[in-house]
């Protein structure tokens, strides 16, 4: 309904917390500070679609309110009552001061706000070597305490006494409450911290257009009895994608327009992690990685002087700039250009890459370099994957003979060592992954901590039919397997999808992989006919898996699928019906590598020891994952494995692809 909506509130809260951790100097201080800060921010977005998030404040919880100027994202209030207000005039960004709910605060339009802000901060930090500067709190100036486990980044107290303390369990991140002098309180090992939070905040929005719930504006508080998270318009005939909900929070519209939880997604849920913390993982990929690899195509191929300067524009973009609506060539039958609509293009265009879901800013941009290179056409570099060479070449290397000679002595092995073996070269293959190579120089180290930090493999067999059992005796098994890395990677895969057939667990096998080259060596359909052909030219047992395979696929009880949401820079919470279908068809579905995790289980600040099971419940099928931790997000840890973690000093467990998992929902 379109309308206009006015909500007020205001909110109290307390929190305190405190923490130890153990090792390294020695600070100490009390700051006290306080802060007022008053802000009135009129801006104007203008959005095609009137899709509008209205606000979730919940019962007993504060919210926010941003007084940005023009631009406005999400905001996130923390649990019990912590609140975030950052009045940044300028570029505005995420407030993720705690794990929590979230909620969307979009398309406000007028904001007012005020903030008072009174804090108290004590504490002690032991440090042992590093570079101490120990002038620095100076009296009169507030700093920042944050009792972390673990990693502890930058802390940027305001001018004026203000004072950041975020005590995350887990990651911790950069606090940038205000400009002002910064504070580097990096290889702290020891950390004894304690916060007082008090809180008062209130604020009204007014809101113009769009579609909204008219029952929802509550006054101080939400109403109970309104769950609607977001309001959907119609649904796109024939795509099965939802429109509605913000892209990537999991939500999904209803056939009727409206929004439901994805059935059995638990309600509680995370932070979206976003690029924007410098020193973060994130922002490496964003920052350093992207840039690089724009270098490395540019150098690898002839290009003319059109697609040189489509990929300096995209070089300069994608560090600095910020998120450009595709262009009309970059599309000739304009389908592309619909679903990246659909897919949140019209939310975040003219943002900046560092302020927008980073998996959604990670995945656009392998879509922008396929149009710099002129992939899509029309022209001689249309369909010409940019990434084929460094892909060919490591299907060539001697690391793939020698793996591929050692699948003879695997016939040697008891079926279930066997099994294991392959199901492990296919776990493991998902390190050989070109993109993470590029920045990757740490990784190799062995940790203190048991490589495989969660392992359901048992689970996974329990799925399948015992070997020899035929179809007849109890129906088809179908092993849905969602590929990731060409080459090595793909190659294991394709061996333990021939194992199965051959043991009669499984009859028929979907491998679904992306339809374009995406982040640099996924796998395509192309190069699942480049591994195939390598297998078959292998000799010994390697060939027999090829033409076993290749038959395989010529009967149909193979099949290979490249579906356009494989490319979606969305959760699978998101899948349109048909893949959904075809997932809920499956036995299982083994989903293959680190960015099909973030995709499962949605790309969040998820507590390591948030159970598996219920963030992957919305699923239509039993799931399994098979993972090496190359990026930030993780579940389903048990606490003794979280602790052990990060006790071992390995401080990128999470991103080194030192560790990998196998996890099972049934
Ligand atoms: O090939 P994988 O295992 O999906 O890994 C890709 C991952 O690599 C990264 O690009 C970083 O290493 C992540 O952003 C992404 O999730």
């Amino acid at each position: 309904m379109p309308g206009l909506i006015v909500r007020r509130g205001v909110a109290l809260g307390l929190t305190v917390r405190n923490g130890v951790a153990s090792r390294l100097t020695v600070r100490r201080g009390v700051a006290r500070g306080l802060t007022v800060r008053i802000g009135v921010a009129s801006g104007l977005t203008v959005r095609r679609g009137g899709r509008v998030s209205p606000d979730r404040p919940a019962r007993g919880r504060a919210w926010a309110v941003r007084p940005d100027w023009g631009r406005v994202p999400l905001d996130r209030p923390a649990r019990g009552c912590a609140w975030a207000d950052r009045p940044e005039w300028g570029r505005a960004r995420a407030d993720r001061l705690a794990r929590g709910r979230a909620r969307a605060d979009r398309p406000a339009r007028v904001v007012l706000g005020l903030t008072v802000r009174i804090g108290v901060a004590s504490g002690l930090t032991v440090r042992r070597g590093g570079r101490v500067s120990p002038d620095r709190p100076a009296r009169g100036r507030a700093w920042a305490v944050r009792p972390d486990w673990g990693r502890v980044p930058l802390d940027r107290p305001a001018r004026g006494c203000a004072w950041a303390d975020r005590p995350e369990w887990g990651r911790a991140r950069a606090d940038r409450l205000a400009r002002g002098r910064a504070r580097a309180d990096r290889p702290a090992r020891v950390v004894l911290g304690l916060t007082v939070r008090i809180g008062v905040a209130s604020g009204s929005t007014v809101r113009r257009g769009g579609r909204v719930p008219p029952d929802c504006p509550a006054r101080g508080r939400a109403r109970p009895d309104c769950p609607v998270p977001g309001v959907c318009s119609a649904r796109s005939p024939g795509t099965g994608d939802a429109l509605g909900p913000p892209p990537g929070t999991g939500d999904a519209c209803g056939p009727t327009g409206t929004v439901t939880r994805m059935a059995d997604t638990p309600s509680v849920t995370a932070p979206v992690i976003l690029g924007d913390e410098p020193g973060s993982f994130p922002h490496g990929v964003l920052a350093e990685r992207h840039p690089a690899l724009v270098r490395q195509v540019r150098d690898a191929f002839p290009f003319g002087p059109e697609r040189l300067r489509a990929l300096d524009a995209l070089l300069a973009s994608c560090a600095d700039g910020v998120v450009e609506p595709l262009p009309a060539d970059a599309d000739p039958t304009g389908r592309d250009r619909d679903r990246w609509a659909r897919w949140g293009m019209d939310a975040y265009a003219g943002r900046s890459w560092y302020d927008v879901p980073w998996l959604w800013a990670e995945s656009h941009f392998y879509r922008r370099l396929l149009d710099a290179v002129g992939y899509f056409g029309p022209g001689a570099w249309q369909g010409v994957d940019p990434f084929r060479p460094a892909k060919l070449a490591e299907l060539d290397a001697p690391e793939t003979d020698e793996e591929l000679a050692a699948l003879d002595g695997l016939d040697e092995l008891p079926t279930e060592e066997r099994t294991r073996a392959l199901l492990h070269g296919s776990l493991w293959g998902n390190r050989a992954d070109l993109g993470f190579r590029l920045s990757d120089r740490g990784a190799g180290t062995e940790g203190a901590v048991e490589a495989l930090v969660a392992d359901d493999s048992d689970a996974l067999w329990s799925l399948l039919p015992a070997p020899g059992t035929g179809p007849a005796e109890r129906g088809p098994a179908t092993l849905c397997l969602v590929a990731d890395n060409a080459g090595r990677e793909l190659v294991p895969d394709l061996l333990l999808v021939s194992h199965l057939l051959a043991e009669g667990r499984v009859d028929r096998a979907v491998l679904h992989v992306k339809p374009y080259p995406y982040y640099v060596s996924d796998a395509t359909p192309t190069d699942v006919l480049d591994a195939l052909r390598r297998l078959v030219a292998a000799g010994g047992a390697a060939a027999a898996h090829g033409e076993r395979l290749w038959t395989a696929l010529t009967d149909g009880r193979v099949t290979v699928r490249a579906h356009p949401f494989s490319c979606a820079p969305l959760p699978y919470a998101d899948m349109p019906d048909d893949l959904r279908a075809d997932f809920a068809a499956a036995t299982v579905t083994v989903l293959k590598g680190d960015l099909n995790y973030r995709r499962l289980v949605g790309d969040r600040w998820w507590p390591p020891t948030t159970s598996f099971a219920r963030v992957t419940a919305y699923f239509p099928g039993p799931v399994a994952a098979l993972r090496t931790l190359k990026s930030d997000v993780v579940t389903g840890l048990d606490a003794k494995t979280e602790a052990a973690l990060d006790a071992s000093g390995e401080r990128r467990w999470r991103t080194s692809g030192t560790h990998a998992l196998i996890q099972v929902r049934s």
